[in-house]
């Protein structure tokens, strides 16, 4: 099987053991997605992130992905996450080849977080947003489950420790931090998508990610 078949089959396995139904989610929390999206490159697995604007109220100058909170008219999460890359990044849906939504997660401020994860061309340019992106870089996938620009530290995040990486970008020179919510992600798409252990702890058994999701859920819905 060719990489990008092999990757969207582990992904998709995943996609479909979500049964959000069956969680107790309150319908006023307020929603969100991201759009987790992966790219060729030369028989190379990328992800693209995106640094945010430093004068955003929330999370300024952080990375993470394209993403940002459903409007009512929204379809559905996946559609959330498509209109925001759209917004933030001047990828026209069409051009995102949608392969699974993740597990929800609820972050610090208590919004329920969609990842939904797509392909997208190497050929890709993306238009950026000034008022809400100031940089998009990519990066190899397989850099989330390497040791050597990773730390952990015992604060609790979505699940486990609190991931942090430096990644230093040899096409501008210029070092970002990816850690929290958005490393969580990162490194569950690795380690998923490509079917290896990453060298370090994630706090999720590889074996069967959701019930891990699953608990970190609920841990967090009963502490609303
Ligand atoms: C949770 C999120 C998906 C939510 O998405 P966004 O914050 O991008 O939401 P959004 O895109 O809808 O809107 C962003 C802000 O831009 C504003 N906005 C929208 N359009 C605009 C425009 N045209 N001009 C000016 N401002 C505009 C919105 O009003 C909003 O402001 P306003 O913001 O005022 O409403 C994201 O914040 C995220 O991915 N956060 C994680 C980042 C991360 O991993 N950081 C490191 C770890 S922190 C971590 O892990 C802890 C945790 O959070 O749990
Ligand atoms: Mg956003």
């Amino acid at each position: 099987m060719e990489l990008k078949e092999r990757v969207t089959a582990a992904l998709r396995s995943l996609s479909g053991k979500v049964e959000l139904s069956r969680l107790p989610i309150p319908k006023s929390l307020p929603k969100a997605s991201v759009l987790i999206p992966l790219l060729l490159q030369d028989g190379e697995l990328r992800l693209l992130l995106t640094v945010r604007s430093i004068h955003l109220s929330h999370h300024a100058g952080e990375v993470c992905f394209p993403g940002g909170k459903c409007e009512s008219s929204d379809r559905d999460d996946v559609h959330t996450a498509l209109r925001e890359a759209e917004e933030e990044i001047g990828l026209p849906a069409d051009a995102a080849q949608v392969i699974a939504t993740l597990f929800p997660v609820i972050n610090k401020a208590g919004l329920l977080i969609t990842p939904v994860v797509a392909f997208i061309q190497s050929s890709f340019r993306p238009s950026i947003n000034p008022q809400e992106v100031s940089e998009v870089f990519t990066l190899p996938l397989d850099f989330f489950t390497r040791a050597d620009h990773h730390s952990g530290y015992p604060v609790p995040s979505v699940f486990g420790p609190t991931h942090s990486f430096m990644y230093t970008d040899p096409a501008s020179g210029r070092v970002h931090q990816i850690w929290g919510l958005t490393a969580a992600l990162a490194i569950t798409v690795a380690a998923i998508g490509l079917q290896k252990t990453p060298e370090f702890q994630t706090g999720f058994d590889l074996e069967d990610p959701v019930s891990t999701f699953r608990s970190a859920l609920q841990r967090r819905l009963s502490k609303l």
